[in-house]
């Protein structure tokens, strides 16, 4: 974390140190006036005005300090929330589902929370180290041997402790990877809130088989790692605290020094309690944030390397011009898509496919449960990249440098859609009236209104947010659409809408549409209907088939 503000924000963490610095020696100078005080009584008024100056110095430098590190470690958490939120969005899709939700989630909640709650140690532990360098420089000033005593035991509890803090610190570690199975089983139990209610004996299962063993051994590695964090701090920190008892009674009879240092070494020596327990009290929480910020620096090296490469254009301006006599709008050319294994057993294999889908051509894909459709528009929608073979776009390769604008041509809904509250498109833009039309012709303006470029509920029906989302999709007015399975829970009322209505009115509109469909009784809306078959396309029993 120190060397995270040395590197980001070297001017402010300066500042802060000086102020520190203020501070320790303040802490420092109030302590030597107590001790004179204490041998001195004819000084008393003087150093009495001393005191509260120096009470007063070391209060605001503390509280300035703060403020600094404090507006610091909140300066670097939002840094880490927008940064990796950012490069998740920009990074590949493929690797964003290599890393799965649960891990996701857990380093943008569990991650960011455990660096937010040990943020409020930072400005304790630097302040309590500062204190600490300047009571060890003024012990030196006091007594060189007995502060080499001091040093010499301070060093040897530092040994001690980073000894013993080795096996809880691999615990720690094993802490943080068993957060990202309990994350998975919350989500489990979270999605699937409903299954497990209707179900007793699944819900009793998925607790005792699968949710309390996940929760027993995170609090097995938790309890492992902090009782062994608790000797190595309290071990540790009692090294110090015995070498202040060992100087505090024996130094006087040890070392030659006389009643005034004498008196001055036993302040220090008791003031230094308290930062020295602090400050190692502190320890645990560090290195749990430590892993933490060390697993988020690796998130974004790792989505930093998988980033998808933006060249700076105009939005797909290059596609719109055709290349070579181009005829067909999206062309695959022996495109091979295949998951990656988890075990040897053989993953699906899309293609090669070779196919063309010329501008303003409505096509339906069609085929049975697993037979690559949503894979199929992965691909046409750049989120995966092919294998082997390419896409082109008018004729131009669909290239790594070129995914994000390509992907920028196509407006779609998915099947696992999801529904924001924000409508792209202006208010006074004419797809507004369209807009309008489809809300009501998909029975939603009793339920809905668009306000200043957001949907005024989207609490609705899973039919109703589809439609919503097809509106959404709809606004967004791009020259390619793409629909996957949007039709599958629709009352046949709005199908029908789909099909001979929406569907007709964005071919009138130029529109190229691609529709993933099981609806046979709607195939004669499609220009050309393309059939998978366990992964490549296969010659359907009907006349336009492609
Ligand atoms: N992320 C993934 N990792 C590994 N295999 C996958 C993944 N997604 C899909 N598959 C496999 O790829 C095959 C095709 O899946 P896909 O979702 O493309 O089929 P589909 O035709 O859309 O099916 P459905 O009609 O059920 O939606 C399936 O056998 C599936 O098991």
């Amino acid at each position: 974390m120190f060397a995270y503000f040395i590197r980001k924000m070297p001017f402010r963490f300066t500042l802060a140190i000086i102020v520190g610095v203020i501070n320790g020696v303040s802490a420092v100078g109030v302590i030597e006036v107590i001790s004179q005080g204490a041998v001195q009584r004819n000084h008393l008024p003087s150093l009495a005005w001393t005191f509260f100056g120096l009470c007063f110095v070391q209060i605001a430098s503390r509280i300035s300090s703060e403020i600094l590190l404090i507006s610091l470690t909140q300066d670097m958490i939002l840094d880490f929330r927008v940064k990796s939120s950012v490069n998740l969005l920009e990074s590949e899709y493929k690797k964003l589902e290599s890393i799965g939700k649960p891990g996701l989630t857990a380093m943008l909640t569990s991650d960011i929370d455990m660096l937010t709650q040990s943020a409020h140690l930072v400005p304790n532990v630097i302040g309590n180290g500062i204190v600490i360098v300047f009571s060890l420089c003024y012990a030196a000033f006091l007594s060189l041997s007995g502060c080499l005593i001091l040093l010499c035991f301070l060093a040897a509890g530092a040994c001690i402790y980073h000894i013993l803090e080795r096996l809880p610190r691999a615990q720690m570690e094993q802490v943080r990877e068993q957060t990202d199975v309990l994350y998975g089983n919350i989500r489990a139990i979270l999605e699937g809130l409903k299954e497990l209610q209707l179900s007793s004996r699944r819900k009793t299962y998925f607790l005792d088989n699968v949710f309390i063993p996940s929760v027993q051994r995170f609090r097995s590695l938790y309890s492992k790692a902090m009782i062994g964090y608790s000797f190595a701090v309290n071990i540790g920190g009692m090294l110090f605290i015995i070498a202040i008892g060992f100087l505090f009674f024996l130094f006087p009879f040890l070392l030659k020094i006389g009643p005034a240092v004498s008196i001055s070494l036993s302040f220090l020596l008791l003031y230094l309690i308290q930062p020295v327990s602090n400050l190692v009290g502190s320890l645990p929480d560090l290195r749990r944030a430590e892993i933490a910020m060390l697993r988020l620096r690796h998130l974004n090296v790792d989505l930093a390397a998988h980033r998808e490469q933006s060249v700076d254009e105009p939005s797909g301006d290059i596609f719109l011009s055709k290349a070579g006599g181009a005829e067909a709008l999206i062309c695959f050319v022996d495109v091979c898509h295949q998951y990656p294994s988890q075990s040897d057993d053989k993953t699906f294999m899309l293609g090669p496919l070779n196919l063309s889908i010329r501008e303003g051509e409505v096509v339906f894909v069609v085929g049975g449960n697993g037979s690559g459709k949503t894979t199929l528009a992965m691909l046409i929608l750049g989120f995966y990249e092919p294998h082997s073979g390419h896409i082109e776009l008018n004729g131009h390769i669909v290239s790594n440098s070129r995914r994000v604008h390509y992907r920028n041509l196509f407006s779609a809904v998915f099947a696992d859609f999801y529904l924001f509250d924000e409508v792209l498109s202006g208010e006074h833009d004419s797809n507004m009236v369209l807009a309008q039309e489809y809300l009501n012709k998909f029975d939603l303006t009793h339920k809905v209104e668009i306000k200043k470029n957001r949907f005024s509920t989207t609490k609705l029906s899973t039919g109703q947010r589809k439609r919503m989302a097809l509106v959404s999709s709809y606004l967004e007015d791009r020259p390619i659409y793409l629909f996957d399975e949007w039709a599958a829970d629709q009352d046949p009322v709005f199908k029908k809408v789909f099909y001979t209505e929406l569907l007709p009115e964005l071919k009138k509109r130029g529109k190229t549409i691609i529709v993933i469909s099981h609806d046979d009784q709607y195939f004669n809306c499609a220009d050309r209907v393309i059939k998978l078959q366990d992964g490549v396309i296969k010659p359907l029993l009907d006349s336009k088939a492609s």
